[in-house]
């Protein structure tokens, strides 16, 4: 499917010089979510999964639907104060701004097999920053996949060695 379409470009938000890739038209129009959807199921389906993470909030947005249709788990990973229970942190940078990540200490068990789901790659701060938090706890990551990529800002340089899947390049 031409997944284009759906999404709207929007210059200079949050801060001048970015161009914001607004999902949100994909995810009105019930065909095109459902279609980009079951492309990260059939990249899963041949990866033995046990669990799916995804970084706050988008991606929560993509890995939810995905890990319903495989009967598989989900662990949030959240920005700092917002998970109750004991949690691993990470300090990461992207394209507008700095944070902190958090993941529950028992999330995943040593040697679970992780997908991790997010709606874009741009510099790749967030999901270095999730394969590290992943990583720590002894989860194998098996795939990154997401609906869009940023070529421009080179993120796929932080993922070398692990399988992506993008279903947008710009
Ligand atoms: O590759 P990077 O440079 O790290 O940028 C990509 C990340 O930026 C956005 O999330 P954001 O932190 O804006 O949070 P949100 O999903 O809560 O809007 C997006 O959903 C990715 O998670
Ligand atoms: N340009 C962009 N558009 C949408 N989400 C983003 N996250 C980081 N950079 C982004």
């Amino acid at each position: 499917m031409e997944y284009k379409k759906y999404i709207k470009i929007v210059e200079d938000w949050p801060k001048e010089g970015v161009q914001f890739k607004d999902i949100t038209p994909l995810m009105d129009n019930g065909a095109a979510f459902k279609s980009a959807v079951d492309e990260i199921v059939d990249f899963a389906k041949e990866k033995a999964i046990d669990i799916i993470v995804g970084p706050e909030a988008r991606g929560f947005i993509i890995g939810c639907p995905v890990s319903y249709a495989l009967e598989i788990g989900f662990a949030p990973v959240r920005k700092e104060g917002k998970l109750p229970r004991e949690v691993i942190k990470v300090d990461y940078g992207l394209e507008y701004g700095k944070n902190v990540l958090t993941l529950h200490k028992d999330a995943i068990k040593p040697g679970q097999r992780v997908l991790i789901t997010d709606d874009l790659l741009a510099t790749g701060g967030t999901i270095e920053a999730t394969i590290k938090l992943v990583e720590e706890l002894g989860g194998i990551v098996v795939g990154c996949a997401f609906l869009i990529e940023l070529t421009y800002l080179d993120g796929r340089s932080k993922l070398d060695g692990y399988d992506v899947l993008t279903l947008m390049r710009y």
